[in-house]
């Protein structure tokens, strides 16, 4: 096998609360992405969401059946996105082939049976972001590149938010089942994410944060709104939200990350947004 993954159980907000912060760290944080000639996944039990990663450096890697699953194959029962944030890579999903430049994405659906992963260029390798739910139905497997996500421009200059978010997945695009994916980049500046923060009971998320300078961090807020934490995250980690928790940061430099959720609905603004006065 070429796949390592490990299972973070899901934990409710007042064992969060207490927690310090080694154990936040390992309940929440995902710091070991992105291993050459590895796929390495993290599953949640939060809405079975698995987070992780495929680095094909040496040669090309197959999308293989992890025991958490249950099942024969890996998309037996599930839905993928994965999101190229290195060089030029291929997916070859039953025999279909779809070239991914950085920053692009590819939905594959339910069903699919032999998925690989490759790298154009061994010298700079594809670093493919991977996110899988259940689903309940089949979507074609189709190519999102960056260009044809949904853009908004939200926040401003003077509050250091000043960002656009890029949604592969919106009402009027590709349709999934549970998955819900984008990603948000900065005006030069600007460093904080998601604040006003919000809440959504009805997803869980997921946050992969990157392009950040090797000294850099994000610190990442956490917790129920009025009982907040923090997590130090760097380059190329990932964190899970909790459904009960916000989600929000703020970075030492510039970065860039992907947000993907899933759970009940499908509905991006389906949130509760948390007043500026009510954090605690
Ligand atoms: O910068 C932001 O704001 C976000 O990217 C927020 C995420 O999209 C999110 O939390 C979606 O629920
Ligand atoms: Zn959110």
């Amino acid at each position: 096998m070429t796949t390592d993954y490990d299972i973070r159980f899901a934990v409710d907000p007042a064992s969060a609360a207490v927690m310090t912060t080694s154990e936040l760290r390992e309940n929440f944080l995902v710091d070991d992405l992105f291993a050459a000639d590895r796929v390495v996944w993290t599953y949640t039990h939060y809405d079975r969401m698995a987070v992780g990663s495929a680095v094909p450096a040496a040669g090309s890697l197959p999308l293989e059946a992890i025991k958490p699953t249950g099942t024969a194959d890996f998309l037996d029962r599930r839905e993928l996105i994965v999101v190229n944030i290195g060089g030029v890579g291929t997916i070859t999903a039953d025999g279909a082939s779809f070239d991914l430049a950085n920053r692009d994405m590819l939905y594959a659906g339910m069903g699919t049976k032999a998925l690989s992963f490759a790298s154009a260029d061994v010298a700079n390798p594809a670093r493919f972001y991977l996110l899988s739910a259940p689903a309940h139905a089949r979507h074609e497997t189709r190519l999102i590149r960056i260009g044809e996500a949904k853009r908004l421009d939200l926040g401003s200059q003077e509050t250091s938010n000043e960002r656009s978010i890029f949604q592969f997945i919106h009402a009027e695009g590709a349709k999934t089942c549970q998955l819900v994916v984008g990603m948000t980049t900065f005006a030069p500046g600007s460093v904080w994410n998601t604040m006003p923060a919000h809440v959504h009971d009805r997803r869980m998320e997921a946050y992969l944060y990157f392009d950040l300078p090797a000294d850099a961090f994000v610190v990442h807020l956490m917790g129920e709104p009025d009982e907040t934490r923090h997590i130090v995250v760097r380059n190329e980690q990932a964190v899970i939200s909790p459904p009960w928790s916000i989600h929000s940061g703020v970075g030492t430099a510039g970065y860039t990350f992907i947000w993907a959720m899933a759970g009940d609905n499908v509905d991006y603004t389906d949130v509760e947004k948390v007043e500026m006065g009510d954090l605690r």
